[in-house]
């Protein structure tokens, strides 16, 4: 157990790739009471998949770390991975493991939807965001193509979070934030886009209703989860949307996320619509926006380089020229589905803390590289960068950010920001509050602050040259 409360518990859920976290909070000081963290298991090879009833067994796991708190919560909120397609059956079991968004076999998929729907703009302009493969519009029809009878048997498609939410209330409830992420949600007209969904075969009945921001999804019904019966449950949302909330985001601060997926995004009072697919116009979960770019590359493609090398994470040296685009998994920012690690400029001299030192430049690169295009009007040139994600905990990490971005940046006190983010919006539906608001007088984004550094101009030079003179490799 953390601090003593003073007013109301609940509880925020981060429901992510690697594991699932969750915290009780103080609704009025923002205190943690208690913490618990249960992983989760990612299939390896060309596919990325999940059994979702493992996330439900890990959420059970990690409020039962928590203690007597969980149970005396008044209510409850999940944030989740985004785009993930869970397929559930007439009893509600998975037809199969939910897709992940990091699985790029729906990549043929997503060229395909775009083509026959007039294009990239196109798309950008109707839905926010172009379909790469990471949508969960190009996963349902991968599986429509690959596995036609488990598409057939699907009485039901969820998000990671909805799944979750609908096992604690019963209520098929989802939220414009992680429904942005599918692109058969069109930010265009804040709804589901009945021609996307007649277009890829799915019957409009199979998913979940779209709450409002504020609304409740409904109260636990399920007794053999540590949470009381009765009490509230949010919407919840997607966890960058939820980690938005948790910061208590204002229009134009930009959040750089360094996690098993790297993020940028900004709030932004703008609907965005990005034709070239960089950045994805998702909505947020209060009734802005949240335009966010994505790599596949971050804490555990450099963790791997390092464990490569036998060296340990924070065992850099600077010097040296070698480039490394760490694209492990193939890419998503830049889109490069089939792309693999990429060297270039080894020598005699290159030290192995050199060759993990550009592990950490190509990854921060991508990310940073993006982040022109997701910040818009609303953003100042020279605004900190946040700086969060369990990358944020890191020497290196955090020296690269500052060395290749010539930002500032600050690093939060608060670690766990998704699960803060929808603790946030667990407190904004029981005291009827708005959850940045709540996150705000929590002063969740108080941290370290470093100042900015001049850019690392030959560093960068040598990167984007690497990335153009090696397009024809990354493209294979
Ligand atoms: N002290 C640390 N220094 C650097 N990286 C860290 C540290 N602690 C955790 N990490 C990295 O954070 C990653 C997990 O980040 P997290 O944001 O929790 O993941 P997820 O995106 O799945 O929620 C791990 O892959 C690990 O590489
Ligand atoms: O696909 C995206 C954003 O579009 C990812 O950010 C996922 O939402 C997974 O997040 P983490 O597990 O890294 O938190």
């Amino acid at each position: 157990m953390g601090a003593q409360a003073a007013g109301p518990l609940v509880v925020g859920v981060d429901s992510s790739t690697q594991s699932t976290k969750a915290l009780v909070v103080d609704a009025v000081t923002g205190a943690v009471i208690a913490r618990g963290q249960a992983p989760h298991t990612v299939s390896g090879g060309a596919g990325k998949e999940s059994d979702p009833r493992q996330w439900w067994q890990a959420l059970g796991e990690a409020l039962a770390q928590c203690g007597d708190a969980a149970r005396q919560a008044s209510a409850v909120s999940v944030g989740g991975q985004q785009h993930g397609l869970v397929t559930l059956d007439a009893a509600g079991a998975p037809v199969r493991p939910a897709m992940l968004w990091n699985d790029v076999r729906p990549a043929p998929q997503s060229e395909r939807l775009i083509a026959e729907r007039g294009g990239a703009a196109a798309w950008a302009d109707r839905v926010g965001s172009v379909p790469g493969p990471a949508f969960t519009v190009a996963k349902w029809a991968w599986l429509k193509a690959n596995e036609p009878a488990s598409a057939a048997a699907t009485a039901a498609v969820r998000l990671p979070h909805d799944y979750l939410t609908e096992r604690l209330t019963g209520e098929a409830v989802t939220d414009r934030g992680d429904a942005s992420g599918t692109s058969w949600w069109a930010s265009s007209t804040e709804s589901y886009d009945a021609e996307i969904l007649a277009h890829i075969g799915l019957d409009p009945a199979l998913l979940p209703r779209v709450a409002l921001p504020g609304e409740a999804a409904g109260t636990v019904h399920a007794g053999h989860l540590p949470l009381p019966k009765g009490a509230l449950v949010a919407a919840g949302t997607g966890d960058n949307m939820a980690a938005a909330l948790g910061l208590g985001l204002r229009p134009g601060r930009p959040v750089l996320s360094l996690g098993t997926s790297g993020t940028v995004y900004a709030v932004s009072t703008h609907r965005p619509a990005d034709p070239t697919g960089t950045v994805a116009g998702f909505a947020d979960a209060r009734g802005d926006w949240l335009p966010l770019a994505c790599t596949l590359n971050c804490t555990l493609a450099v963790d791997r380089v390092a464990a490569l090398l036998g060296r340990d994470r924070e065992s850099v040296e600077d010097g040296g020229e070698v480039v490394m685009l760490p694209f492990l998994d193939g890419e998503r920012t830049p889109n490069l589905p089939g792309a693999s690690g990429l060297v270039h400029g080894l020598r005699h001299d290159t030290t192995g803390g050199q060759l993990l030192q550009a592990a950490y430049d190509g990854a921060v690169f991508t990310l940073l590289q993006a982040l022109d295009r997701v910040l818009d009007a609303d953003a100042a040139p020279d605004a900190p960068l946040l700086l969060i994600g369990g990358g944020a905990r890191g020497r290196a990490w955090r020296e690269t950010v500052r060395r290749l971005s010539g930002r500032p940046v600050v690093v939060p006190e608060a670690r766990e920001l998704v699960a803060l983010g929808a603790a946030a919006q667990a407190a904004g539906l029981l005291l009827e509050e708005d959850p940045a608001a709540v996150a705000r007088r929590w002063e969740t984004a108080r941290g370290a602050e470093y100042e900015a550094r001049p850019r690392d101009e030959a560093a960068w030079e040598r990167l984007t040259a690497t990335l153009v003179d090696g397009a024809p490799l990354l493209r294979r």
